[in-house]
């Protein structure tokens, strides 16, 4: 019998990556929606996914088994989602719940499999003498998400409910406003995405009007909605709910390094919409947006770029709230902002003076709608070994070599083979040099940042102890990873998706894909970073990764500090590292020259004009690093041929992952030279320690990767 109390066409409100009250389609659209079409009552869901978040946290009785495996990559086994996005997430969740509640709402959260949730609460429901009447949740990019959706839309078939996918608007350009008919028209470069779409700043939606507080259908009321299923049990606390998510997935290496005495996180932030707004309303006032362009490429501190991103991966602010911040303060409509510089400067249509900084940020935030533009138009493509990059119109192909099966090039072009090293023998070739068990120490070297190559090893040690690296780190550890050591480039992204506070699927495996040359890089072939290079113009005075590899930080010259291995032996000594594993073993050497000689640089020369001209703001260029010889593998060459430093390259203005050539504004007019040729390898073969040798010279044994939990991907 039907309970007349119990409301009939209730709405479930799933959550999912669009964690705000404010600019979200669903709430907007439950809360105006025209008489005759409202809902009885609404109940807003989130659901902790078992197949991304260990839930063994939530599970308070100790001989209780956890019923879902504990979620895990499915190349390499590390957890999905490691200690800093799972409290991010959790602090997101709590934020939500209090902002619902301002609105006369609230957030049911439950744990377990999304559709299987779904199904419980409706089932639940209909036993109370309740019915769900309509599903909406936002549409994500992502194998999984589809597959939720897909299950979730089945079930509302079967229990006659209606189901709606919304646009996920968390984007700068709206879905519906790219003027793209198809997928198949997105263009396979950025720069012709980016000309498509300027003038950046007239192309974004306005930001939804807010929720009036009474305005949502009435709140479901909470005896009608099945409680969470045993073992599980939620805290209702937001310190216990980041506890439970937070407790299993902490220990991420056996011997964690303590956080260094002298570094500071560059992302202190906490999860929600409302840490979100204030550190937007920051960036404006204190003048980090006007300084992006000049600042972007930095390495330390909160300061030097937005840290906007780990809120727009959970969607607590949209990229269009982001531009109506910057657009009222650029057009000088909010008085918030009026003593700030640059208040009020842009004068319309007709005025060509564009703030660098923010035309900087827009540019950002388009190249993020492009990759997940990218994702969609390329699927699980994503996260192939060999890449989305082969299918491309125009654009000569690239085929890799192993043998997990999927490595064949299909174009029947020239093709440069990548032979892909992995650390699981059979997945090696079998001229795989080193072998997977050399391949495999390396990698927990690469986690554990104890490589020798200190650039590189800093960035793994700050990703490691905050959940945050720096862009320009980040492209220096891929490059590194899949350009210099040729390893299977999928587990730096897997081990980047468990870290990093900011994961976004699409962002992050198109990022690796774009580096490691296999993705939508034009000039994917010639373009490797020389970490010492980048270490000497981002790093300029070494006191980044002196702050986070706190071992090499007692030597004294630059060039040491950065490459360890090279330092002379008393220098050594005198650091206490003549036994440190980055001075012995070091798994690259690059060669590199510094001398006082300043070198004219035609090519420097006219790309800081090009840049200034388009508002780059790049100051001085004064270095001129050089790659000598090649690297070896136990001894024998890795194939380097020709230029392999970034400075060869020209990168196109606006590029955010492809920009190495410009040095910052501020390099001091003292900046170190540096100078020297760039040769083939065999150059050099003597000078190069034998790499992956174990002590006294037998090969040491490495964790292998290994498959296991599961599994995202269908097509490795
Ligand atoms: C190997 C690799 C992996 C990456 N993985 C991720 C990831 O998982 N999630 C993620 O958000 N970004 C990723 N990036 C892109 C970029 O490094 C981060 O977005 C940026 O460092 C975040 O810091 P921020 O918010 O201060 O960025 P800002 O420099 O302030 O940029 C503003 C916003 O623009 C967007 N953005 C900036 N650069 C990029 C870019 N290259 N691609 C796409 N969007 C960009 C971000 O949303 C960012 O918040 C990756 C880059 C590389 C090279």
């Amino acid at each position: 019998m039907t309970d007349t109390r119990a409301p009939q066409n209730t709405v479930l409100l799933i959550f999912r990556r669009d964690l705000r009250s404010s600019d979200n389609p669903l709430l907007h659209a439950a809360a105006t929606a025209p008489d005759g079409e409202k809902f009885d009552a609404h109940l807003p869901l989130y659901v902790f996914d078992a197949a991304q978040v260990d839930l063994s946290g939530f599970i308070k009785d100790k001989d209780a088994a956890n019923p879902y495996k504990p979620p895990r990559s499915q190349l390499a086994g590390y957890h999905r989602c490691g200690p800093y996005r799972a409290g991010f997430v959790g602090q997101a969740v709590w934020d939500l719940k209090g902002s619902l509640k301002r609105l006369g709402s609230d957030l049911f959260v439950r744990l377990g499999n999304l559709p299987e949730v779904v199904k419980t609460v409706a089932r639940g429901l209909a036993e109370n003498g309740a019915k769900v009447g309509a599903v909406w949740m936002t549409s994500h990019e992502g194998s999984e998400e589809k597959a939720d959706e897909e299950a979730v839309a089945s079930l509302c078939e079967e229990i006659g409910a209606k189901f709606k996918l919304w646009v996920d608007e968390k984007y700068f350009i709206d879905d519906r406003d790219t003027g793209l008919e198809s997928l198949d028209k997105l263009p396979d470069v950025f720069t012709n995405y980016r000309k498509m779409q300027e003038p950046l700043r007239e192309k974004p939606r306005a930001v939804l009007p807010p929720i009036e507080e009474g305005s949502l259908p009435p709140l479901v009321d909470s005896s009608l909605v099945p409680a969470q299923s045993a073992p599980f049990a939620i805290p209702d606390t937001r310190e216990g709910l980041v506890d439970a998510l937070v407790t299993p997935v902490k220990h991420i290496l056996p011997n964690m390094p303590n956080f260094p005495e002298n570094a500071e996180s560059a992302h202190p932030f906490e999860g929600g919409e409302t840490a979100g707004h204030q550190r937007l309303l920051h960036i404006i006032m204190s003048g980090v947006a006007n300084n992006y362009h000049l600042t972007r490429n930095g390495l330390s501190g909160t300061e030097y770029s937005t840290k906007l991103s780990a809120w727009l991966a959970q969607g607590c602010i949209t990229a269009r709230q982001i531009h109506a911040m910057l657009d009222a303060f650029e057009r000088g409509t909010d008085p918030r902002f009026k003593d700030v510089k640059g208040f009020g400067a842009y004068k319309g249509e007709q005025d060509e003076m564009d703030n660098g900084g923010i035309h900087g940020i827009r540019t950002e935030l388009l190249w993020r709608d492009y990759m997940r533009l990218c994702h969609q138009k390329y699927g699980n493509k994503f996260y192939r070994l060999k890449g989305f990059g082969q299918e491309y119109n125009n654009r000569q192909s690239i085929s890799s070599t192993g043998s997990d099966g999927d490595q064949n090039g299909t174009t029947g072009r020239p093709q440069r083979k990548i032979e892909w090293k992995s650390p699981v023998k059979d997945r090696a070739l079998p001229t795989q040099e080193p072998s997977a068990e050399g391949v495999a120490e390396i990698l927990e070297r690469f986690k554990a940042g104890t490589m020798g190559m200190s650039l590189i090893d800093a960035s793994q040690r700050e990703l490691l102890h905050t959940g945050y690296t720096s862009n320009r780190a980040r492209q220096n550890v891929a490059s590194f990873l899949a350009k210099q050591l040729k390893i299977d480039w999928r587990y730096g992204a897997e081990w980047y998706e468990m870290l990093l506070v900011d994961y976004d699927v699409s962002s992050n495996w198109a990022s690796w894909q774009y580096v490691s040359g296999v993705g939508n890089d034009p000039r994917s072939e010639i373009r490797i970073f020389n970490p010492i290079k980048q270490a000497f113009d981002y790093d300029k005075d070494g006191s980044h990764v002196r702050a986070w590899l706190p071992e090499v930080s007692k030597l004294k010259r630059l060039e040491h500090v950065f490459q360890p291995c090279t330092a002379p032996e008393e220098d050594l000594k005198e650091a206490r590292l003549v036994n440190n594993i980055m001075v012995t073993k070091p798994v690259l050497r690059i060669d590199f020259y510094v001398d006082a000689k300043p070198r004219t640089n035609k090519r420097g020369e006219y790309r800081r004009g090009t840049r200034r001209g388009r508002g780059g703001g790049v100051g001085r260029h004064t270095t001129n690093g050089h790659v000598h010889g090649g690297e070896s593998f136990n001894g024998s060459h890795a194939n380097w041929s020709g230029y392999t430093q970034d400075t060869q390259v020209d990168a196109p203005v606006d590029a955010p992952v492809d920009a190495p050539v410009d040095a910052p504004a501020d390099a001091p007019a003292d900046a170190p030279v540096m100078n020297g040729t760039t040769r083939g390898p065999g150059d050099r073969a003597g000078e190069y320690r034998p790499l992956f040798v174990g002590p006294r010279g037998s090969p040491r044994g490495g964790r292998g990767g290994h498959l296991g939990g599961s599994s995202r991907f269908n097509t490795w």
